[in-house]
This record gives structure tokens, C-alpha cells and sequence, in this order.
């Protein structure tokens, strides 16, 4: 009757996810070798650790097989349809923070805003015969916000890293993509529209709707909640 925690394997958000753990006086371990994705959590019982891409915790916490999980509110809200429905925020933990933003060509002086770019896309498509391609991996995201203000014009075009690069390649005239410095952005010409932010994203603790819960594990989640004093 444990709590399956899952929290991300490497890359950015694993130390300082272990980081956050530890000032609240919960250590979290791999058990044996450092190839091992399965681990503990010290400082509480009842608590099961689980390392997994930070891409892949959205999924696991939709489909009940986490209790709990630490991503990116970015790779959740793309992953996960109706994510409001199906799990929780319980605690913003403060690092991990990057913006989902569109960018165009600095070299487009007048475009600015998304009406500009409405207004640049019609022309566009009537110019070239097919329709501005917006590059990225966040199509969900990048959809609905689209849609939510008024831009219709586009094709997406999937790409899922090095993003800031397929402008200069010549295979899309856009993008929707992550910055957090904006250094990739400016190195690859590109600017963010003035009302382009998709996203605020930073590292946060979600709880699944969908996994069991039962007493015991109730139990287990308020003892946890007041360790971490959340
Ligand atoms: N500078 C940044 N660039 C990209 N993502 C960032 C940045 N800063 C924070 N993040 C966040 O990190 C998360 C992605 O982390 P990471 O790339 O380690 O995971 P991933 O996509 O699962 O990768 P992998 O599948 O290789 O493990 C996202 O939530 C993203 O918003
Ligand atoms: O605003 P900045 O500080 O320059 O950071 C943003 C860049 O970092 C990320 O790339 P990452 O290194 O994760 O590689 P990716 O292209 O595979 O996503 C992101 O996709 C941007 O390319």
C-alpha cells in the first residue's frame, strides 16, 4: 500500500527535485546502482520512489500508475488532455522555470503581436499557396492558444528539438518553443511576440485523480503533505 512517487530520471529537473526533497528533510534515493530507475524515499514510510523522463510523468499520473509525480506544468498541460480534470497541483516548487513563447524573424519589423502575425499568415498563403509553418513540440499548447486568439492561417510542423534552427533551414517561418536566458532565440535571429507567451512553466509536485487511493494511502499523502508543509 505504498505511494508511487515519480520524480525525473536526469537532465535539469532531477537534482534540484532531490534538492527541494532534502531541505524538507525527505532524502530520496535510487536503490543500488545509479542505472537503477526504482528508489526510495527517506524520511517518511509508505512512500515508493520512481524515476522516469520528466516527459513521460504526465502520462504515468493520467493513467493512475503514479500517485504523485514532479514535471515541468509546461510537459502537463501539452500531455494531458483535460489535465485540470484528471490531477492536481499540489505545490509549485519554485526551479525549472521556462517559457513557452512564439518567435518569429527579428528581420520582420512589423510584426509584433499575434495580429500581426494573423495578418502576415493570410498573406502568406496567398503569396506562396500553402500556410505559414509554425515549428514545435508543443502542439497542444500551441494549438489552443492559437486558436484562443484568433490565428487560423498556420501549419504546425513538428519538431522536437534545435527548434530555433528551422527558421535559418528555411522549414518553417515560426516557432513555438521554450527560453528560458532567450539566448537561443537572439542567436538564431528570432524575437518573441510581444503577446506570445504561451506558458509560464516551472517544476511542480501533481497528484493523480486517477491512481488508488485508499485510506492507507490517504494517510500516507497527509503525512507527506505536512512534511513538505504544503
Ligand atoms: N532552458 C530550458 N530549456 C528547455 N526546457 C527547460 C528549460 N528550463 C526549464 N525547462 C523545463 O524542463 C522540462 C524538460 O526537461 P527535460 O528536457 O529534462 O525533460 P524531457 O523533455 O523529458 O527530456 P528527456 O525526454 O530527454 O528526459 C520542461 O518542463 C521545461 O519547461
Ligand atoms: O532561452 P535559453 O536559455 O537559450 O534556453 C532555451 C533552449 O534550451 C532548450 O533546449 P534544450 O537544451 O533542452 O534542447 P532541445 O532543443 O532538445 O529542447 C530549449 O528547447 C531552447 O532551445
Amino acid at each position: 500500500m505504498t505511494i508511487r512517487l515519480g520524480v525525473p530520471s536526469k537532465g535539469r529537473l532531477m537534482d534540484k527535485t532531490f534538492d527541494w526533497f532534502g531541505a524538507r528533510g525527505l532524502t530520496l534515493r535510487k536503490n543500488g546502482n545509479d542505472r537503477e530507475y526504482a528508489g526510495v524515499v527517506e524520511g517518511i514510510g509508505g512512500v515508493e520512489l520512481a524515476l522516469l523522463s520528466a516527459g513521460e510523468i504526465p502520462r504515468e499520473l493520467a493513467a493512475g500508475r503514479l500517485h504523485l509525480g514532479v514535471t515541468g506544468s509546461d510537459l502537463v498541460r501539452e500531455k494531458v488532455a483535460g489535465w485540470d480534470l484528471r490531477l492536481r497541483e499540489l505545490a509549485r516548487l519554485g526551479f525549472g522555470g521556462a517559457d513557452l513563447v512564439i518567435a518569429v524573424p527579428q528581420g520582420w519589423v512589423d510584426v509584433d503581436t499575434l495580429d500581426d502575425l494573423d495578418a502576415v499568415a493570410a498573406a502568406f498563403r496567398r503569396r506562396h499557396g500553402f500556410r505559414l509553418r509554425i515549428a514545435t513540440k508543443y502542439h497542444r499548447l500551441t494549438r489552443e492558444f492559437l486558436k484562443e486568439h484568433g490565428v487560423a492561417d498556420y501549419q504546425l510542423v513538428d519538431s522536437q528539438g534545435a527548434t530555433e534552427g528551422v527558421v535559418r533551414n528555411e522549414t518553417a517561418e515560426a516557432i513555438s518553443d521554450i527560453t528560458s536566458t532567450g539566448e537561443t532565440l537572439r542567436a538564431n535571429g528570432l524575437k518573441i511576440l510581444s503577446d506570445g507567451l504561451i506558458h509560464s512553466s516551472q517544476a511542480t509536485l501533481f497528484r493523480s485523480g486517477a491512481a488508488q487511493w485508499s485510506e492507507a494511502h490517504r494517510a500516507t499523502l497527509e503525512a507527506l503533505e505536512e512534511k513538505l508543509g504544503i
